[in-house]
């Protein structure tokens, strides 16, 4: 499907399309990026080495995550290094296998480095008891999944309210409103989840994830059981969300129209950050995901030959 930074989506109807970015002032950098900045305003440069990281929503330094032992070792991330601006949007993209979701794992605290430091809005994650990580996540991070994982018996206004509760605080009910109006379910807010269709349940989990205004949204290949439809209406969801209240997400995708939303995609091969592409479009990912796949089978056929 051809697509362009304009907003060019044939397939799409106008309302489903991504629109050009136009919202706050430039808001950061993204490591490895030689731009300054990119068609939005957004501020790209590659300082990440020399600042404290404080306009980090999400910062990793030197992250390595290793399964196993001995030989049967398999190291997930390889000295990962990078920062996340905050109010920015970013897909993670590789192939399977690539470090992916343990990046998105151990950024958001579901699970531990084997060295290096995670910084998430500004708390050292990996110093953290599992009673500060579990408060850590209920209160600052939000989630989505590709299951929506709602719970069958609440209706949509209980699901949303399940964070707050959880962290001992009363749903606001003008925020409540808000955020129903914001994910488009304010005349569902009664139903339960089985009376809903796939992109309503992926919306309320949006909602749940927004309610509590986490410093960082990760979403785990949130339109992976959508249709293309669906995914785009959830997709502009996500980005209206960050463009219109400053959220900071990472989705980690397989999917280039997925990524295309998103500011910037970071490409991992092999548990190591192999570049990125700071105003994708679904044929500059694509084309960038190929050419990773044709990388990747050259330098295993390599190592393989050498040992
Ligand atoms: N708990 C685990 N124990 C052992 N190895 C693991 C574990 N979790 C992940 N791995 C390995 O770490 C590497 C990275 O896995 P990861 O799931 O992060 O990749 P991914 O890019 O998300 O893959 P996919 O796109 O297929 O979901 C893979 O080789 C995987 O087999």
């Amino acid at each position: 499907m051809a697509g362009n930074r304009d907003g060019v989506w044939p397939a799409l109807p106008r309302e489903l399309r991504p629109t050009p970015w136009n919202g706050p002032p430039p808001l950061g950098r993204l490591c490895g990026v030689p731009e300054a900045r990119d068609y939005r305003g957004f501020d790209h440069r590659m300082d990440v080495y020399d600042r404290d990281g404080a306009a980090d929503a999400v910062r990793l330094d030197s992250v390595r995550k290793v399964y196993g032992k001995g030989d049967s070792a398999i190291v997930a991330l390889d000295d990962v290094t990078i920062g996340l601006p905050r109010g920015s949007f970013t897909a993670v993209m590789g192939p399977s296998g690539s470090g992916k979701s343990t990046l998105l794992h151990c950024a958001a605290g579901l699970d531990r480095p084997t060295s290096g430091s995670v910084l998430l809005d500004g708390e050292q994650v990996d110093k953290l008891s599992e009673t500060e990580l579990t408060k850590l996540r209920r209160e600052r991070i939000g989630f989505i999944f590709q299951a929506f994982n709602l719970l069958p018996a609440l209706t949509v206004t209980q699901n949303v309210t399940v964070p707050l509760r959880l962290a001992g605080r009363k749903p606001n009910k003008d925020k409540m409103r808000d955020v129903l109006a914001a994910v488009g379910l304010t005349e569902r807010r009664n139903h339960l989840p089985d009376q809903l269709s796939g992109g309503q349940q992926q919306r309320v989990a949006v909602a749940r994830a927004l309610i509590t205004r986490p410093a960082v949204i990760f979403a785990d290949e949130p339109t992976g059981a959508l249709d293309t439809r669906t995914s785009a209406g959830v997709l502009a969801l996500l980005r209206d969300t960050v463009r219109a209240q400053g959220h900071t997400i990472v989705m980690v995708t397989h999917d280039p129209v997925a990524a295309s939303y998103a500011h910037s995609v970071v490409f991992l091969a092999d548990g190591q950050i192999v570049g990125n592409d700071v105003s994708p479009t679904v044929d500059s990912v694509a084309e960038r995901m190929a050419h990773l796949g044709e990388q990747v089978a050259e330098n295993r056929s390599v190592r393989t030959r050498n040992r």
